[in-house]
């Protein structure tokens, strides 16, 4: 079973505002509600891939109540920790520009922190954890460390998509796959990351820190895999990019979903591209019909030099 950890769910509103004014009554010319959270949305779009996961993490309140309800909609397993506070609301304000208010959620008792830490030490060998977004200010800023030391003791394949020094302190817990974007892995290194050249150095440098797959997305200009001595770019589709909330959790789905089912590295690499796409061409997440539209763009090209 794949378990995605969400510490910090949210429903995210999102408002598109033509002709936004600052500081005026604006009207919304269309609104949303979708549940969030960056381990949420990849169990959502591996629900569409085919994969069943269950969703984890801390939920409370009548904000909480809605995003349990989504994903039974979606029959999307889940085993939350029920907190007393309530799940936040993320603001996603498109205005022409993406504009987003993340709120910092309720706050985490120990007890709720020790249910869910006692859950993820129960996972046995076959499974896959993702720990995915930000860690909420009362958590314990090791979590994500302590999580992956814990699962990969156990052989528990284990997927971190964080940034800073959250992610720094995994590496060494092997990961099975990091997904930094450019402007993450370029702030790991105090420098910048332009092109898929830069990208291909600092990621294999992850690697050799202990990631066993590292992917650095560029939004537009594409992606590179690194992994053990060897690495590739791909090219991301065409399209119209109306959404860029999600775009890369799909990356995480698409991979690992695609792992899983056929244990190739390469065509989940090129099923990650197709799944970040999907969604940063959808208003909601992609689909399993729009990613497999986009995947015949895909060409993935091995690099050289490592
Ligand atoms: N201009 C674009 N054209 C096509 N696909 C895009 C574009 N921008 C983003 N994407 C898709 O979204 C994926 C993730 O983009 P990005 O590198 O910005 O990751 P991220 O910062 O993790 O995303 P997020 O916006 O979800 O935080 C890309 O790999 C690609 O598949
Ligand atoms: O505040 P965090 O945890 O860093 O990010 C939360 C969030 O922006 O990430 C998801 C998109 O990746 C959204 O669904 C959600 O609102």
């Amino acid at each position: 079973m794949i378990y995605t950890v969400t510490l910090n769910p949210s429903i995210d509103y999102l408002v598109e505002v033509e002709s936004f004014q600052m500081g005026k009554v604006n009207r919304t010319s269309y609104d949303a509600k979708f549940p969030g959270g960056k381990g949420i949305n990849v169990s959502r779009v591996l629900k569409r891939l085919g994969n069943s996961t269950t969703a984890l993490g801390f939920i409370g309140g009548q904000t909480g109540e809605f995003v349990k309800r989504f994903l039974r909609q979606e029959e999307i397993f889940t085993d939350f920790t029920e907190i007393a506070g309530d799940t936040r609301i993320n603001i996603k304000l498109k205005t022409g520009l993406e504009t987003e208010i993340n709120s910092q959620g309720p706050v985490i008792s120990k007890g709720n922190y020790q249910q869910l830490f006692s859950q993820i030490e129960q996972l046995n060998n076959n499974d896959i954890l993702i720990l995915s977004g930000s860690i909420p200010p009362s958590v314990p800023s090791d979590v994500y460390e302590a999580m992956a030391r814990s699962c990969t003791h156990n052989g528990i394949k284990v997927v971190v998509d964080t940034s800073g020094k959250e992610l720094l302190n995994v590496l060494p817990h092997r990961p099975f796959l990091i997904k930094p974007n450019h402007h993450e892995l370029g702030e790991l290194f105090s420098t910048e990351i332009s092109n898929i050249d830069d990208a291909r150095e600092y990621g294999a440098k992850l690697v050799e820190a202990g990631a066993k797959n590292v992917i650095v997305s560029m939004a537009g200009q594409g992606a590179v895999l690194c992994s053990d001595g060897e690495s590739y770019s791909a090219n991301v589709p065409k399209g119209n990019v109306i959404n860029s909330v999600g775009a890369g959790d799909s990356m995480v789905a698409g991979f690992i979903g695609t792992y899983e089912r056929t244990g190739d590295i390469l065509s989940a690499f090129r099923f990650s591209l197709a799944a970040g796409s999907a969604t940063a061409f959808s208003s909601d997440l992609g689909t399993l019909d729009k990613i497999e539209e986009l995947l015949p763009q895909i060409a993935i090209n091995q690099l050289t030099g490592g």
